[in-house]
């Protein structure tokens, strides 16, 4: 369920007039993703990626995510190119939503991770802090630490029907987080949601994966780096039992410490950056899985798989358990 603007061939015809995109051949709208409307156009030029976006994503803040999209990839990332139309215009409106036109990027995500694609992704990940040098607005993270206290005490009532003790065992958690929190990390543009369902591969000749593009920058900010790695980290180095995979955590980090080397205090600030990415995702989980109405068209994910990570991250000493 991720359509939730129909548009209909005329309204998408008058739409395309305003851009110099040649003629529409086919349009169909894409189920997966649960934030935007998307949908995959094909018009006599080429291929793209129309989005409407729906509620969660403030408009004001539009022009700052197509703008890093944009220098991302003038500076050589493969990600959605936002495409202008004839005034100059990338950011316009559809059926009473804010769109958009995207480049639209070959590839498949991994349904399944494998070792083989945690290397090319922390390369990729440092190529992305690399070309976001440059961008110089920041948007602060609105899903930073300053935002889980707040997130946990709306979570309080519904917490613990998701599991006996679960909000007293976030109330500790959180806390120790918040208090080994690093002030001072070298900082940059993050992608903040780097998930395997927002990286797309192809294989080579030889049959390795290599990245061919990433996309879904709605959650992108202004952070520490390395707290995007402690991001990918989580999402991409637990296996479906929730054990922590080593080796892929190895191969990650080697391949951004070979583009960009994490700097002694990054090291040591790993595993609470990994504690409070898994906080994070935690908490949005729980708030949606406690304050979706049943029978809402949209898929709630899991809230408990993060407590697991979490419980990993709090039991770990230091790098070592991380594969350095
Ligand atoms: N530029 C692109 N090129 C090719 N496919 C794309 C592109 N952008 C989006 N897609 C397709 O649309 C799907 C949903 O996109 P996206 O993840 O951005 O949506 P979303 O609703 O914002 O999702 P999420 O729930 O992950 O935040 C992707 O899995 C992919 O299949
Ligand atoms: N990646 C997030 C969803 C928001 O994109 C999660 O798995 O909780």
């Amino acid at each position: 369920m991720a359509v939730y603007t129909e548009i209909s061939d005329e309204a998408l015809r008058a739409y395309l007039s305003d851009y110099s995109l040649g003629e529409l051949v086919a349009f169909r709208g894409i189920a997966e993703g649960v934030e935007n409307s998307n949908y995959a156009l094909k018009t006599t030029t080429g291929d793209y990626i129309l989005t409407l976006y729906e509620k969660r994503v403030d408009p004001a803040e539009l022009p700052w995510f197509l703008g890093l999209m944009r220098h991302l990839a003038a500076h050589g990332l493969s990600c959605p190119q936002p495409v202008a139309a004839r005034d100059g215009e990338a950011l316009r409106e559809l059926c009473g939503r804010p769109a958009a036109i995207c480049t639209f990027l070959p590839g498949v995500w991994p349904r399944r991770v494998r070792q083989g694609h945690c290397g090319p992704l922390g390369a990729a990940l440092a190529e992305l802090h690399a070309a976001g040098t440059g961008f110089t607005a920041e948007r602060p993270n609105s899903l930073g630490p300053q935002s889980w206290a707040p997130l946990l005490d709306r979570c309080r009532a519904g917490g613990d029907a998701v599991q006996p003790g679960l909000i007293a065992e976030l109330d500790g958690q959180l806390e120790g987080i918040l208090r080994a929190w690093p002030r001072d990390l070298p900082r940059g543009q993050i992608h903040a949601d780097l998930f395997p369902d927002n990286v797309f591969f192809l294989d080579d000749a030889g049959g390795a994966p290599r990245v061919s593009g990433l996309i879904d920058f709605y959650f992108a900010c202004t952070d520490f780096l390395a707290y995007d790695l402690a991001i990918c980290l989580n999402a991409w180095c637990f296996e479906p039992d929730f054990s922590f995979n080593i080796t892929k955590a190895r191969a990650m980090i080697h391949a951004y410490q070979s583009l960009r080397p994490l700097t002694e205090a990054e090291l040591a600030a790993l595993p609470v950056l990994c504690r409070g990415a898994a906080m994070r995702f935690l908490l949005t989980r729980l708030f949606d899985w406690t304050h979706t109405p049943a029978g809402a068209m949209v898929t709630r994910k899991d809230p408990l798989e993060y407590l697991k990570r979490l419980r990993f991250h709090a039991a770990a000493q230091d790098i070592h358990a991380y594969g350095l």
